[in-house]
């Protein structure tokens, strides 16, 4: 389809009414699978156009539910819509959609969490890393509880060019929880600089675009919900493994009100601790006194590297997991048994 040509207009069957949902989906009763539905399709509209144009586009909808999102995708133009849907109940009304735009709408009844998206678009779509984003986009209000495990699992496809991300820098727009939303975006100082921050940051340039109040949604959340886009970057700014960058990070803001090294002593054991904290932080050229949330990412890649080197050195370090020693300490202690460390936690230096 070419980028000028009209949209053409569909005759989708209407949204389900919130009483319609109600007696469809039994909606109280669903309270705990955390399905809050967004019904109002100028605010679907909205949230596809944060999106960017999507005339022609391939697009996977994460969670589609009763369609609202769906039917503002294809109204969009987008051209082949993936959707991955856990939930049997909305299938058949799926149906009638897919039904209603002939050749555009392709429906999977799975988990998003396991299903492989690399498998769901053709090779044909793929565009070289150092090229424009692909026209694949991927789209959804999932629920909290999966939106944030799902963002961290394609951060790594983002780091290692896998999954979605096998066919480039496919773009995401998704919605989290407010909070979530503004701990990642925050830049360096802010309060909620947390380990989310850095580790999308690193890789994407991540857009806070608008918030939803949680009274558009059917039921009403306890909280409102932010909508985010994500489009990641032709060179990330720290070029270490993701798992390596992950355990960095993630042991400095274990102590997120203390300074810096603080948490970084915790990839070290014991005996070596003061010594090789020290090392890093003066190969790394970081202030110990900094505080994790005024750590900018250049910071934090001297100081990945800085741990690489020292893994690359005294490759046992990299095994080495402070809270599962506790773990293992608080274990021997329960069983009055003394700690044979070496068993299932390397003890290097
Ligand atoms: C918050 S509701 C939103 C529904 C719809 N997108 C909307 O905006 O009205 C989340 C949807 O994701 C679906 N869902 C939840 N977990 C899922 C998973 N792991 N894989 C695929 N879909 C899932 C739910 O069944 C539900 O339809």
């Amino acid at each position: 389809m070419a980028a000028s040509s009209k949209v053409p207009s569909l005759r989708l069957p209407p949204l389900p009414t919130v009483g319609e949902l109600i007696k469809l989906y039994k909606l109280r009763a669903e309270k705990q699978l955390s399905q809050n539905f967004l019904l109002d399709l100028r605010l679907t509209d909205k949230l596809v156009r944060q999106a960017g144009s999507l005339r022609g586009a391939h697009v996977c909808e994460v969670g589609p539910g009763p369609g609202g999102l769906t039917r503002s995708i294809l109204n969009a133009g987008a051209a082949d819509l993936l959707v991955v849907e856990k939930d049997s109940r909305f299938i058949p009304g799926l149906k009638l959609l897919s039904e209603a735009a002939p050749d555009r709408m392709r429906i999977v009844h799975g988990d998003i969490l396991t299903y492989r998206m690399d498998r769901g678009f053709p090779a044909q779509i793929s565009k070289p890393w150092e090229e424009d984003p692909p026209n694949l986009h991927i789209i959804g209000n999932l629920p909290f509880n999966v939106s944030t495990p799902l963002i961290i699992k394609w951060l790594e496809n983002i780091a290692n060019r896998t999954g979605p991300f096998t066919f480039g820098r496919t773009q995401l727009t998704l919605t989290f929880q407010k909070e979530v939303v503004e701990r990642l975006t925050a830049s360096t100082g802010c309060r909620q600089r947390s380990r989310i921050s850095i580790m999308a940051q690193y890789l994407c340039t991540v857009r806070k675009c608008f918030v939803i109040p949680g009274q558009a949604f059917v039921p009403k959340p306890e909280v409102d919900v932010g909508v985010v886009h994500f489009t990641p970057l032709v060179q990330p700014q720290i070029q270490q493994p993701f798992k390596l960058v992950e355990k960095v990070v993630r042991n400095i803001f274990q102590f997120r009100r203390k300074h810096c090294h603080k948490g970084i002593e915790r990839l070290f054991p014991e005996v070596c601790r003061a010594e090789l904290t020290q090392e890093m932080m003066q190969q790394a050229d970081v202030d110990p006194v900094l505080r994790p949330t005024e750590l900018t990412i250049p910071h934090v890649r001297a100081l990945t590297e800085a741990y690489a080197q020292l893994c690359a050195h005294e490759p046992d370090l990299l095994g080495y997991e402070f809270r599962e020693e506790l773990r293992l300490k608080h274990l021997s202690r329960n069983k009055r048994m003394p700690v044979d460390s070496t068993k299932s936690s390397p003890q290097p230096c």
